[in-house]
C-alpha cells in the first residue's frame, strides 16, 4: 500500500480523491500497489463527508509522516504551497501538483531538489487541465527540436468567448458561470488577464527549449478588452476569437512568446476547440505537426492527469524521471518584430478610410456592425509599427489580431 496526503479539498482536492474512488481498482492495476489517502489537509471543516476522518488541519502531520510517500499539492498560490512542497522533497516524499503558479515560479528549483532525492515533482495537470503535454514534451518528442507551441491554454476563457459568440451571453454572465462549474481560478483576473494562459506557456516553454523562461517576460493581454461588436466583428468575418499563447523558436535559435486574443477562421486547427477545451498545436523539426486537445479545466479532467501523476510517482518511488529544465534564464527577444494583420475599429466622426490608408497602406474594408464606426485589416504590420500607428489614430475603438 502507498500512502498519499491531498494538500487542499477544494475543486481538485475533492476530485482526485473521487477519482481514486472510482477508478481504485484499476489504477491499483496500473500503479502496482494499492494507493490509499492517510490525509487530507484544508483549512475547512467538511461535516458529513467520509474525509472527515483523515482530515487535519496542519500540514506538519503530514510532511514529518515517513509513512506518506506522495504528496498531492492542490491548494493553489505561490505560499504556502512552496513551502509545504520543498518541505516534502526535503523529507523523501514526491510531489504532484496541479499548481502552474508554483510550477512556473519554482518548477527548476523543485526539478533539481527531487533529482537531488532521487524523488518526483511532477506537474502535468498544471497545463491544459487533462490533457497529457507534460508528459508528451519530457518523454514522446525527445528527437525532437521544438520550434513553435501555440495553444489555447485557459479553459475560462475560451468557455467565455464561445459563450459570448454561440450563445450571445454575456461577459460578466458567462464569467459567473465559468467561476459556478469550477473552471476560474480563486482571483478570476488571472485567466480573464491572460496570466494564467503566460504562466501555462512559461512551463511549456521551459520544458520544450529546457530552460528557464520567465513568465513576467511574456508579453501578455487577456480577453477582458473583446466586447461583442468584436464578436459581432468576427461574425462578420466568419472568424472566431480565441486566446493563444505562443512561444516561436526562429532559426537563430531566439524565442519570443505572447499570450493575446486573435481572430481565426475555420481553417485554422484550434478553431473548434470551444467551450472549456484546450487545444494545444506543437511543432517539431522532424515530427513536423501535432495536436493535442481535451478538457482544460474542470473538476474530473483535472483530477484524473493529476491521479495519472500520482500513479507515475507510485511507479518510481525511488526513480527520478529526468526532466530537463535547467535553472539558467533563456532570454526571450522582444515581440516588437512580430508581424500579424488587424481588425482596427475608428470612430467615422474622426476617420475616413483614405486616413486609414494613407496610414497603414492597402486595407481590407469589413462589413459595417456599428453604424458610426469604420472597420478594416490591416497588411501585415509588425507590433511596434502597430502600436505607433494606433497612436496617430483619434478615436480609435479597439483592434484585435487576425491570422487568416
Ligand atoms: N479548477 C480547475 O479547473 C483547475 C485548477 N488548477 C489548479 O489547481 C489548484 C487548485 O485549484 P482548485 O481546486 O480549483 O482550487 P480551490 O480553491 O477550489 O481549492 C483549493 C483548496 O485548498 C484549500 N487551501 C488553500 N490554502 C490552504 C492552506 N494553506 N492549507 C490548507 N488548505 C488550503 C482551500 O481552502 P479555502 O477555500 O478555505 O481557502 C480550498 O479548499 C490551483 O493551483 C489551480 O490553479 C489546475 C487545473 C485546473
Ligand atoms: N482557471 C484555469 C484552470 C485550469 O488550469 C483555466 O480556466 O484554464
Amino acid at each position: 500500500m502507498i500512502n498519499i496526503a491531498v494538500l487542499g479539498y477544494g475543486t481538485i482536492g475533492s476530485g482526485v480523491v473521487e477519482v481514486l474512488r472510482i477508478n481504485g481498482d484499476s489504477i491499483f492495476k496500473r500503479a502496482g500497489d494499492e494507493i490509499n489517502v492517510k490525509y487530507v489537509l484544508d483549512l475547512k471543516e467538511f461535516p458529513g463527508d467520509p474525509i472527515m476522518d483523515i482530515l487535519v488541519h496542519d500540514a506538519d502531520i503530514i510532511l514529518d509522516d515517513p509513512e506518506v510517500k506522495i504528496v498531492v499539492e492542490v491548494m493553489g498560490g505561490v505560499e504556502p504551497a512552496y513551502s509545504f512542497v520543498k518541505k516534502a522533497l526535503l523529507n523523501g516524499k514526491s510531489v504532484v501538483t496541479s499548481n502552474k503558479e508554483l510550477v512556473a515560479k519554482h518548477g527548476a528549483e523543485l526539478l533539481d531538489l527531487a533529482k537531488e532525492k532521487n524523488l518526483n515533482f511532477l506537474f502535468e495537470a498544471s497545463v491544459g487541465g487533462g490533457i497529457p503535454i507534460i508528459r508528451p514534451l519530457n518523454q514522446s518528442l525527445t528527437a525532437d527540436e521544438i520550434v513553435e507551441i501555440t495553444g489555447i491554454l485557459n479553459g475560462t476563457t475560451n468557455y467565455i468567448l464561445s459563450k459570448m459568440s454561440e450563445e450571445d451571453i454575456d461577459f460578466e454572465t458567462a464569467l459567473k458561470n465559468a467561476q459556478a462549474l469550477g473552471y476560474a481560478e480563486r482571483d478570476p483576473s488571472a485567466d480573464v488577464d491572460g496570466h494564467d494562459a503566460c504562466r501555462k506557456i512559461a512551463i511549456l516553454s521551459s520544458l520544450a527549449y529546457g530552460m528557464q523562461v520567465d513568465f513576467e517576460d511574456i508579453y501578455t493581454e487577456g480577453i477582458s478588452h473583446i466586447t461583442d461588436i468584436d464578436i459581432q466583428y468576427a461574425k462578420a468575418l466568419k472568424a472566431r476569437i480565441k486566446l493563444f499563447a505562443s512561444s516561436i523558436r526562429d532559426e537563430d535559435e531566439s524565442v519570443y512568446a505572447m499570450v493575446a486574443p486573435v481572430m481565426i477562421r475555420a481553417d485554422h486547427p484550434l478553431y473548434s476547440v470551444n467551450d472549456v477545451f484546450n487545444g494545444i498545436y506543437v511543432k517539431g523539426n522532424v515530427i513536423g505537426d501535432v495536436m493535442f486537445y481535451g478538457s482544460g479545466a474542470g473538476k474530473l479532467p483535472t483530477a484524473s492527469a493529476v491521479v495519472a501523476d500520482v500513479v507515475d510517482a507510485a511507479k518510481h518511488l525511488n526513480k527520478n524521471i529526468w526532466t530537463i529544465w535547467s535553472s539558467k534564464k533563456l532570454e526571450l527577444i522582444s515581440t516588437d518584430r512580430v508581424k500579424h494583420r488587424f481588425l482596427v475599429r475608428v470612430s467615422k466622426e474622426n476617420n475616413t478610410l483614405k486616413d486609414m490608408e494613407a496610414l497603414f497602406g492597402e486595407i481590407e474594408k469589413v462589413p459595417e456592425v456599428v453604424t458610426d464606426e469604420l472597420a478594416f485589416i490591416t497588411p501585415l504590420i509588425s507590433e511596434k509599427d502597430m502600436k505607433e500607428k494606433k497612436e496617430q489614430i483619434s478615436g480609435i475603438v479597439g483592434s484585435v489580431r487576425v491570422r487568416f
